[in-house]
């Protein structure tokens, strides 16, 4: 189950911040992080690329740069991506470049992603701090998920089958958030983000 925020880890003081939030799908990622460059827009949020069709609303280049299974590929090969996933059916990936340009900028940089793609940055960039997002109760996310509307049942089984295995991962993260009120949660990643 989560636990309280902080209890963990502190941040430690280091000149470069890229900082990790991941959790299951429909804990309040995007929406935590909305609220936080609403308040902070100096915090830069790298736009993964997406093998997903784009859903009413979503604009290309804002949420995701969309693009197709080739083009993808083409990605990986040629190396243009930092860590990348499948998810759900679809594939996900963080473009390397932009992250590097801003972090040797100074600039604090945030991601927004998967399990497997915070491993895969644990493993590449030492200094990367991982927050784990969590729910207040299993039963909450299912209602945020299904809530949400965005997805076909058949998916949101599949995200929920995820989501029991990222939070048995939870223990892999530097600190974990629970995401009871946006608010507060922004506070406390913000905290870290910007952390001296
Ligand atoms: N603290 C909260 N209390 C109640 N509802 C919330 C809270 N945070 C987010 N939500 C709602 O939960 C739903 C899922 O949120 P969001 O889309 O931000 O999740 P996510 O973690 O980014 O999901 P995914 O990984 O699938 O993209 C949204 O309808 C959002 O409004
Ligand atoms: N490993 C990566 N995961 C990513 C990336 N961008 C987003 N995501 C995560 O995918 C799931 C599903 O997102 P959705 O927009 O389809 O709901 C969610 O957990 C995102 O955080 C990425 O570049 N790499």
């Amino acid at each position: 189950m989560p636990v309280e925020p902080g209890t963990r880890a502190s941040r430690p003081s280091q000149p470069r911040r890229l900082t990790v939030l991941s959790g299951p799908s429909g804990v309040g990622k995007s929406t935590v992080v909305k609220e936080l460059r609403r308040r902070h827009p100096e915090v830069w949020l790298s736009v993964s690329v997406t093998t997903r069709t784009p859903r009413p609303g979503e604009t290309d280049g804002v949420e995701y740069h969309f693009v197709d299974s080739a083009e993808f590929e083409r990605l990986i090969a040629s190396g243009e991506l930092l860590e990348w996933a499948e998810f759900a059916g679809n594939r996900y990936g963080t473009p390397r470049a932009p992250v590097v340009q801003r972090l040797e900028a100074g600039q604090p940089v945030l991601l927004e992603i998967e399990l497997q793609g915070a491993r895969q940055v644990r493993g590449n960039m030492s200094d990367a701090f991982l927050v784990f997002l969590a729910p207040p109760s299993w039963e909450e996310l299912v209602r945020r998920l299904t809530g949400r509307g965005t997805e076909s049942p058949e998916v949101v089984q599949r995200r929920l089958d995820t989501a029991r295995v990222e939070l048995a991962a939870e223990k892999e993260f530097d600190t974990t958030l629970v995401n009871t009120s946006v608010h507060d949660v922004c506070d406390e990643l913000l905290t870290l983000v910007v952390a001296p």
